[in-house]
């Protein structure tokens, strides 16, 4: 293995709807909508990233439920994976990294600019989220 930095993202629901982040940093990001998160840090598992990050960045406590099959490459030596994440409790805010937030129910994930590179993996968590409901896919019985 090469070393490459994990970023983990949380597919965060409520209500059945998608929660997206606008950013704010850095320059070429800002202006465009991403699934919070951020990088891991020495010895953390990316569980413990995402419940992090999410806490830091938008003060709501989660639970990592389980992980968005795939893996997206972001910049060089960067790597995206995506956990779905329940709220427990608070309202998110954008306290660092946003500017803005919303709820995307199932038929308006287009309706945000979200990142290129973000693209394939919101259209994992519909593709995963599209299959519990129907009881088919990988993990149709959790
Ligand atoms: N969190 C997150 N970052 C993403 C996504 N897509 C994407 O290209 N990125 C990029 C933006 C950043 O360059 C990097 C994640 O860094 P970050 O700034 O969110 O993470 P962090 O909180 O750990 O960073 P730092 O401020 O501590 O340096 O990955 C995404 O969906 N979520």
């Amino acid at each position: 293995m090469t070393d490459r930095v994990v970023v983990v993202a949380g597919a965060v629901y409520e209500e059945g709807r998608l929660l997206a982040a606008r950013r704010s940093a850095p320059a070429e990001l800002a202006g465009r909508w991403e699934l919070p998160g951020g990088k891991l840090e020495p010895g953390e598992s990316p569980e413990q990233a995402l419940v992090r990050e999410l806490r830091e960045e938008l003060g709501i406590e989660t639970e990592p439920v389980d992980r968005v099959p795939g893996e997206w490459p972001l910049r060089a030596g960067y790597v995206l994976q995506v956990w779905t994440a329940r709220l427990l409790s608070g309202e998110p805010r954008p306290l660092q990294d946003h500017d803005a937030l919303r709820w995307l129910g199932p038929d308006e994930l287009d309706a945000v600019d979200w990142l290129d590179q973000d693209l394939p993996a919101v259209a994992a968590c519909a593709r995963q989220r599209r299959e519990r409901a129907e009881g088919t896919g990988e993990g149709a019985r959790r």
